[in-house]
């Protein structure tokens, strides 16, 4: 059985308010148990999933030479190409065996914020085909929206205002990824990506049909979460734990490396607020029995020092 809890979006966003607010309820109940939940009938048009996997077909299959001129080393805010080894997130002995581009907000450098935090805002890499910006810029317009709508519903199923979460996201660092996980190189190896919980808000997940991603249950147990077609992996991040008091839990997920011949394309949102959002912890998540477990901390602040701490290039940069 799959213990993953489906969430409808179109209920979620339901005129009728008993059935809206009976899916908030679900929502809030898998966010407090287990950290993550499908997210299905969203408003994302499945052309524009299509699109997405395809740009990431041709995109990783374009020569290295020229996927290495967008190189992540050469961004100071860290958007472009990934290469595998660059991004280690599990101090195994297996390398995570996948390729990676990120982006997110393009900020000129000359823009205040840019000149603020040159780490985290600033412009993007980008590949010179210009269907593949178009089918990532469009995908990035879409899944922020829906990651909108499920940030209400998740501040009023915590009694806040509903605009609570998302008034933080003005100049946000959302970073949308498309990964490609190679077939392993040899049968042992197993790791895809390594186990981990992700830094932000909240990640909405696109994968294709091939599987491989495993969450810890509360058992300790890896369980598969299988694909559901057209339907979104969402998961807690470790922000908003830290925002909930651990109310709302930040579960660790991995990847198994797919098989011989067999490449497989995800596409992780990672919804993170304006940098200088003060992270305190919210008042329903508080009390004289349990009293708030973390200092307040800007947002960026901590997402900066989860960077420094998974990226092999910028370790060699700060010897
Ligand atoms: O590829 C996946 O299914 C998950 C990727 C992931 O967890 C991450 O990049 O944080
Ligand atoms: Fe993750």
């Amino acid at each position: 059985m799959n213990s993953i809890p489906l969430i409808d979006f179109a209920c979620l966003k339901h005129s009728d308010a008993n059935l809206r607010a009976a899916e908030i309820k679900k929502l809030d109940q898998a966010c407090r148990e287990v950290g993550f939940f499908y997210l299905t009938n969203t408003s994302i048009d499945t052309s524009v999933m299509s699109l997405l996997q395809r740009a990431a077909e041709r995109f990783f299959t374009l020569p290295q030479e020229e996927k290495e001129s967008i190189d992540i080393k050469h961004s100071l805010n860290h958007r472009g190409y990934g290469q595998i080894g660059e991004e280690q997130l599990d101090e195994i002995s297996q390398a995570d065996w996948k390729e990676t581009f990120d982006m997110a907000l393009d900020f000129p450098l000359d823009h205040a914020l840019a000149q603020k935090y040159p780490t985290m805002y600033g412009p993007n890499q980008y590949p010179s085909k210009a269907s593949i910006v178009e089918a990532l810029q469009e995908y990035y317009v879409a899944a922020f929206d829906v990651s909108q709508v499920v940030l209400k519903a998740m501040a009023e199923a915590l009694a806040l205002e509903s605009n609570f979460f998302t008034q933080c996201f003005k100049n946000h660092v959302t970073v949308l990824r498309m990964i490609h996980y190679p077939p392993r190189p040899e049968e042992s190896h197993t790791n895809g990506a390594g186990a981990h919980t992700d830094y932000g808000c909240i990640t909405l997940l696109l994968q294709d049909d091939v599987g491989g991603l495993q969450v810890k249950n509360r058992q300790g147990e890896w369980t598969d979460a299988i694909p559901i077609k057209g339907s979104l992996v969402v998961n807690i991040g470790d922000l908003m734990q830290r925002w909930t008091n651990d109310e709302y839990v930040s579960t660790a997920h991995r990847v198994i490396a797919p098989l011989k011949e067999v490449h497989r394309y995800s596409f992780p949102f990672f919804v993170e607020p304006d940098y200088e959002t003060n992270v305190k912890c919210v008042e329903s998540c508080q009390s004289k029995e349990k009293p708030a477990k973390y200092a307040p901390i800007l947002s960026g602040d901590w997402i900066q020092s989860r960077f420094d701490a998974t990226y092999a290039y910028r370790e060699k940069e700060s010897l």
